[in-house]
């Protein structure tokens, strides 16, 4: 009965969860919280990795390790392999610009991209923020000798680091570059050229259950890695005709593709899974913090932010809340603002805006099933996963905007899940991971509500930009 661990390093927090490595069965589990804010230095999440493996009981009897962690976040390291700035991370918008510079500069623009790397990039792409770096701080851009992203700096330093040309990626992750390309299974370092007048080392490209190494001091193997959401799709056990919908920190909808997108439109990224297959995935900024600054402003905690959403009838009669409260990424518009409409004196209550506020993220979450579509992914059925699928009321809304039956999986921690059943993977190196038995789902069904939609589409782009001072 070996153990295997796994690693979820997202934006809020770091959790460990370990295995049994034939059954996956939950053994023990940490966590551990990261510092806010979009620009974090490295070092603090290997902090929170050793705070979150102490909450776990340590990592002395576990066989394999990997890590599944946030997308796209710039971690530069220097000659010595010593980080560069901290890290910006994938929400982080002052790239914005850059991005769509370097979208205007490659011959094709958009559809360039696409053809190039399978995605259009936003700010959110690693390739935006290199150019960024070049652009407002070149001593950083030239002391850069390695570029490489939070799972694969975490992996590095579970083996004890080293010589720069040592650290490595997986699929998933260098996806969401922007100088990668899913369908070659190759970088493109005119890219990465074009963005920042040179090409620095890039981490090597592991196969889906090739062993990064072993851990430093010991004999555990360190798996491949994962970006958080082909984490996710692993440990959920994602197969055909689902659709995942994530709300953690983001709003993702992503599916299993057997083959690569490139939608010139940027609202599909093509990214790559963690099987060898792909991910087609669509990201909004705005998801669990809308309920958190919601739930504040109300003065209750994510459990009455929910009972109050119920109280509410559907469409909280007319009372529409647009989401871009980090600005917004898809559609993209980094510098939004949020917006409530609607208002009338019978509607404004505290119920009516926390359905409203859920009611938003959904109808955006709604308009990425739309995009996913248009690019070929025919969805049945929607498995709701991160923090936010502990709302009852997000539960009970999500099948009537999604239009969809909603199945919210066993409760878990579906990326360290995935990251975990990728450790036992590599550890037992068979052709396909593990069959892992699953507690039954809970369900949700609701007749789908057109209306909904069609209020938020009315008054989604009525949003003003963010002031300049
Ligand atoms: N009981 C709950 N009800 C509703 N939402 C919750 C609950 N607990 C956590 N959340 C939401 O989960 C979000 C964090 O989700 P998580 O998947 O852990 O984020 P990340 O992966 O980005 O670190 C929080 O912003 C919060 O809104
Ligand atoms: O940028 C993306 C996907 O492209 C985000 O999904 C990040 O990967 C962060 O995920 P969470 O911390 O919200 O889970």
């Amino acid at each position: 009965m070996p153990l295997v661990a796994g690693v979820d390093s997202s934006t809020q927090s770091c959790k460990v969860v370990v295995r049994d490595a034939d059954s996956g069965a939950l053994v023990r589990h940490g966590s551990a919280p990261h510092p806010s804010g979009t620009e974090v230095a490295p070092h603090a999440w290997w902090d929170a990795l050793q705070q979150a493996v102490a909450a776990a009981g340590g990592l002395a009897d576990v066989a394999a390790i990997s890590v599944g962690a946030q997308q796209h976040g710039m971690v530069c390291l220097d000659e010595s392999g010593a980080v560069v700035r901290d890290a910006l991370l994938w929400n982080d918008s002052r790239s914005a610009a850059a991005a769509a510079d370097l979208v205007a500069e490659l011959p094709g623009g958009a559809a360039g991209w696409a053809r190039a790397v399978g995605s259009v990039p936003v700010a959110s792409f690693t390739v935006t923020k290199l150019r960024w770096l070049a652009e407002h701080e070149p001593d950083n851009a030239a002391r850069t000798a390695a570029v490489c992203l939070p799972h694969d700096w975490l992996s590095w330093r579970l083996r004890g680091g080293g010589e720069l040309d040592t650290v490595t990626t997986d699929r998933s992750d260098a996806s969401g570059t922007g100088y990668w390309s899913p369908a070659e299974n190759a970088y493109r370092p005119e890219l990465l050229q074009l963005a920042l007048g040179r090409a620095p080392l890039l981490p090597r490209v592991l196969g889906p259950a090739e062993a990064a190494g072993t851990r430093a001091g010991g004999t555990a193997l360190i798996g491949p890695g994962a970006g958080d959401n082909a984490a996710a799709a692993l440990g959920v056990g994602a197969e055909p005709g689902d659709v995942i919908i994530s709300i953690g920190t983001s709003g993702v909808a992503c599916a299993l593709s057997s083959a690569p997108t490139a939608d010139p439109s940027g609202a599909v990224a093509g990214f790559a899974d963690a099987t060898g297959a792909f991910l087609p995935l669509v990201a909004t900024l705005n998801a669990g913090q809308v309920l958190d600054v919601v739930a504040r402003l109300l003065g209750v905690g994510l459990p009455e932010l929910s009972d109050l959403a119920l109280q509410a009838p559907p469409g909280a009669d007319g009372l529409v809340l647009v989401p871009y409260l980090a600005g917004e990424r898809t559609p993209n518009k980094p510098d939004a603002t949020g917006a409530l409409h609607g208002l009338q004196l019978g509607n404004t209550t505290r119920a009516h805006l926390a359905r409203a506020a859920i009611e938003g993220l959904l109808c955006g979450l709604a308009d990425g099933l739309d995009a996913l579509r248009a690019a070929g992914v025919q969805p049945a059925r929607a498995l709701l996963v991160g923090g936010g699928a502990r709302s009852e009321a997000l539960r009970r809304m999500a099948p009537a905007i999604l239009g969809m039956p909603v199945v919210v999986p066993a409760p878990g921690e579906s990326v360290a899940d995935g990251a975990a059943r990728q450790a036992a993977w590599t550890l037992a190196g068979t052709a396909e991971p593990p069959r892992w038995a699953a507690a039954a789902p809970a369900r949700y069904e609701a007749d789908p509500q057109p209306l909904v939609r069609a209020r938020y589409a009315r008054v989604r782009d009525l949003v003003s930009d963010r002031p300049n001072n």
